[in-house]
């Protein structure tokens, strides 16, 4: 199957081409880059040197020919693609987030009018995978809503307000250079940021909901001074008191199929370069809070990974094709 990568200079765009060259049947034929165009992919992603041949192009969108699309482009440049796409009957994850939410609720967290809105199913196969296998369009989630919507999942429909503070790697800021992914802003410190108003509460807003939880959601994020990871504590707070193990089982159960959630200590280290999601509960003594702990790699399960993964699911290949290289530890 030939792929075509919209937006291939960047970070995502560099792990999907790293992640396809183990898959069995995907071909990356054309790899987009305005700023690139004509250079090798390895100007960019230099880990790629002597593993891939392409050079990156910058074809009209009239011009791409593939099987499969990744849209790998900042919000509100994605929608410049997908009618296009979706027209033409081309498969296409959208690794932005401007078919995430509804029109409604992206016009008025992202502050910008829509010009192509149209209904496509949210990304996270653990929740939505017989969505995915029907679609043709597929919005996957933010790297946050992600690591975040797993970790409360299981407990949603018992909860009455669930409090996700996060900690990321910088790489989730992109590969342009900025005040945030500046080395001397970051290095050696660590910072809240977006205290109250983060977009991605309301990904997380919706997908408890859409779980039948009437659960009120909080989300303060944290920039911290390592490439790749997400780590979320989800303060659970629920109606009745659980006990650890009976939480414990609610989890396993939940998660019993899904190979990329394991249960274990969440810890960066053993997730990082993975498309795993690791989760760990415990329930504190006299009290109705459960602390449900996450780690993801935010470039991985929190975006590249998790769009083969959903490719796989959409065109009926094994969910873990391409993503089986383990972890890089420690
Ligand atoms: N980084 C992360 O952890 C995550 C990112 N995402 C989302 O995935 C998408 C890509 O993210 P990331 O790879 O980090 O971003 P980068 O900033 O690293 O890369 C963005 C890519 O988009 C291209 N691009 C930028 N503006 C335009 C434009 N106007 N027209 C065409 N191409 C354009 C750039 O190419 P060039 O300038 O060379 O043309 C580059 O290849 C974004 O929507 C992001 O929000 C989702 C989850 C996690
Ligand atoms: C460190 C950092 O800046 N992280 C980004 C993560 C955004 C991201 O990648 O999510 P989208 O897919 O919704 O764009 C942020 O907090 O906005």
């Amino acid at each position: 199957m030939d792929i075509a990568i919209i937006g291939a200079s960047g970070y995502t765009g560099g792990d999907l081409i790293r992640l396809l060259l183990t898959h069995s049947d995907a071909d990356v034929v054309a790899a987009t880059s305005r700023k690139e165009d004509g250079q090798s992919i390895w100007k960019m992603h230099p880990n790629l040197k002597g593993l891939c041949e392409l050079k990156f192009s910058n074809p009209g969108i009239g011009d791409i020919e593939a099987d499969f699309v990744f849209l790998a482009v900042p919000h509100t440049v994605a929608m410049n693609y997908a009618g296009e796409l979706k027209e033409k009957g081309i498969k296409t994850v959208d690794l932005s987030a401007d078919y995430r939410l509804s029109k409604e609720i992206y016009e008025k967290t992202y502050g910008v009018e829509h010009k192509a809105y149209f209904e496509a199913p949210y990304g996270l196969p653990e929740i939505h995978r017989e969505e995915i296998r029907k679609a043709g369009f597929v919005a996957n989630p933010g790297c946050f809503p992600t690591g975040a919507t797993l970790a409360a999942a299981p407990l949603a429909e018992k909860a009455n307000t669930i409090i996700f503070d996060s900690k990321t790697g910088v790489s989730g800021a992109g590969a342009n250079p900025s005040a945030t992914n500046q080395y001397s802003n970051v290095a050696d410190s660590l910072k809240a940021y977006k205290w109250t108003g983060h977009r991605h509460l309301a990904e997380m807003k919706q997908e408890i909901k859409g779980l039948g939880s009437k659960a009120v959601c909080h989300f303060t994020p944290h920039l911290l001074p390592v490439n790749r990871g997400i780590l979320t504590t989800a303060h659970i707070l629920l109606d009745e008191p659980m006990t650890t193990e009976e939480v414990s089982e609610t989890y396993e159960k939940f998660y019993e199929k899904e190979f990329f959630v394991r249960m274990q200590d969440p810890v960066l280290a053993s997730v990082r370069g993975s498309n795993f999601c690791d989760i760990a509960v415990e329930a504190e003594n006299e009290s109705t809070r459960v602390v449900a702990v996450s780690a993801i790699d935010n470039l991985v399960k929190g975006a590249s990974g998790q769009a083969i993964q959903n490719m796989n699911i959409m065109c009926g290949y094994k969910e873990t094709d391409g993503l089986l290289s383990a972890p890089i530890f420690p």
